[in-house]
C-alpha cells in the first residue's frame, strides 16, 4: 500500500523540520494510534509499528507532554534486525492537551496536527452544556478551528431549538447539527476534511464519534460502541485515532476520554467566555473575580438575565480547576528542579574517598 504523505497533511514546515534526519535508514511517518508503548504510523510504504526509541523516553520522563500522540508526525528509524523505532516527534503545529488523569500534575496530549477540532456531543440525551464550554476551552487552546457537531439530530423533533441553546454556550464557534443515521447535516462537515486537512473530534464516550468517523470515511473502519465490545462487555481494542479519508484528508478520534481536567494556561478560557471576558472589560475593578466587588459587569448582566447563571458558574469552575492544576504543576517542576540540582552538585562534589 502506498500512502500520500501530502494528503495526510505533510508539508514544507515538516519538511523542514525533518531534514536533518534525512538520512537512509529514516523515514518520516504519522501516527494513527499509540498503544503500550508503541505506535502505529503510517509512511510511504504503509502501516508500520515502532516501539519507542532512547530520546523520545529521555524526553518524555522529563515531561509525558513529549510522548508521540495521535496525529504526530515522528521519525522512524529501520534497524538491520527489521525492529523499528520512534527516534523523534516533529514539532507540532497544534495539539489538545489535558490534565494527566495521574496525580503528577503532568499533561497528556490526545492529538495533535489537528486543523479543526469538532466538540462532539449528542442531541440526545440532553447536550451537556458545561461539558461542551470545558472540550472548548480546550480546543481553543490547541491552535487550532474550533467547531461543535452535534450529532444523533433524527433523535428529536426540533433539534433547531436546541442547537440555539447550544450556541449561546459557544460564542463565535459554528455548530452543525448532524445525523449518520439519516445522513443529515454531514455535507457541511466533510469540507472540514479535505486534502492535508485534519478534523480532531472531542467528545465524551457514546456521542456519537466512531459513528462520524465511519461516515466521513464512507466505510466502517472503525468499531462503534457495538461492534467494539465483545460478548464479556469489553471494549475491544481493533482501533485507530487517525483514519485516512478517500480522496485526503484525515479524522482523528480521541476515544474512551472520562476526564477532561484544564491544563493550559493558554487563551482557550478567555475565547470560550469570550462574553463573560468582555463583560469583565466594563467591570469597576481591574482584576475583578465577579464575586462580591462593586461595579462588577459580569453580576450585572445574570441580575438583567443578559448572561446565564449556568455560564458564569461554569466559568468560575474552568478557572478556579486551570488555576489549581497551574499552582500544581509550578510545585511539580520545582520538585524536578530541586532533583535536578541536587543531582548535579552530588556529581561535582563526590564524597571523598574513605581511607583504609
Ligand atoms: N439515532 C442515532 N444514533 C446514533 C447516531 N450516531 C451514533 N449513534 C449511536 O450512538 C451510540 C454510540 O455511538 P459511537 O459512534 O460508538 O460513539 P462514540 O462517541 O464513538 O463512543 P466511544 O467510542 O465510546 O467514545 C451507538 O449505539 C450508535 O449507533 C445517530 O446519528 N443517530
Ligand atoms: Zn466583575
Amino acid at each position: 500500500m502506498n500512502i500520500d504523505l501530502p494528503a495526510l497533511g505533510w508539508n514544507a514546515d515538516l519538511a523542514a523540520a525533518y531534514r536533518p534526519f534525512s538520512r537512509s535508514g529514516l523515514q518520516p511517518a504519522r501516527v494513527t494510534r499509540v498503544d503500550r508503548g508503541a505506535c502505529a504510523a503510517l509512511s510511504c510504504s504503509g502501516t508500520v509499528r515502532a516501539s519507542l526509541g532512547a530520546t523520545v523516553l529521555d524526553r518524555a520522563a522529563t515531561d509525558p507532554v513529549n510522548l508521540p500522540c495521535a496525529g504526530d508526525w515522528i521519525v522512524v528509524r529501520t534497524w538491520p534486525d527489521d525492529r523499528l523505532t520512534v527516534e523523534a516527534v516533529l514539532p507540532r503545529r497544534t495539539a489538545v492537551v489535558r490534565a494527566s488523569a495521574e496525580a503528577a500534575a503532568s499533561g497528556q496530549v490526545l492529538a495533535a496536527n489537528m486543523d479543526a477540532v469538532a466538540v462532539v456531543e449528542a442531541f440526545d440525551p440532553e447536550p451537556d452544556l458545561g461539558r461542551i464550554e470545558r472540550l472548548l476551552a480546550l480546543a481553543h487552546n490547541s491552535g487550532a478551528t474550533p467547531l461543535v457537531i452535534l450529532t444523533k439530530a433524527d433523535l428529536l423533533a426540533d433539534p433547531a431549538a436546541v442547537a440555539a441553546t447550544v450556541s449561546a454556550a459557544a460564542p463565535s464557534v459554528p455548530v452543525y447539527a448532524v445525523s449518520t443515521r439519516t445522513g443529515e447535516g454531514l455535507d457541511r462537515i466533510r469540507p472540514l476534511v479535505r486534502p492535508g486537512r485534519t478534523l480532531g473530534l472531542l467528545g465524551a464516550s457514546g456521542v456519537g464519534k466512531s459513528s462520524l468517523v465511519n461516515a466521513l470515511v464512507g466505510a466502517s473502519v472503525m468499531g462503534t460502541r457495538e461492534l467494539r465490545t465483545d460478548a464479556k462487555g469489553r471494549h475491544t481494542t481493533t482501533f485507530r485515532a487517525l483514519v485516512p479519508v478517500p480522496g485526503g484528508g484525515a479524522v482523528l478520534d480521541t476515544p474512551g476520554i472520562r476526564s477532561v481536567g484544564m491544563y493550559e494556561a493558554g487563551p482557550g478560557l478567555a475565547r470560550a467566555f469570550e462574553d463573560i471576558a468582555a463583560l469583565a472589560a466594563r467591570c469597576r475593578f481591574v482584576g475583578c473575580a465577579h464575586e462580591s466587588e462593586p461595579g462588577c459587569a459580569v453580576r450585572a448582566a445574570v441580575e438583567s438575565g443578559a448572561l446565564a447563571r449556568r455560564r458564569l458558574a461554569s466559568w468560575r469552575k474552568l478557572t478556579r480547576e486551570l488555576a489549581h492544576e497551574l499552582r500544581r504543576r509550578e510545585a511539580r517542576e520545582q520538585r524536578v528542579d530541586m532533583y535536578k540540582r541536587r543531582r548535579a552538585e552530588r556529581l561535582s562534589h563526590p564524597r571523598s574517598r574513605r581511607s583504609g
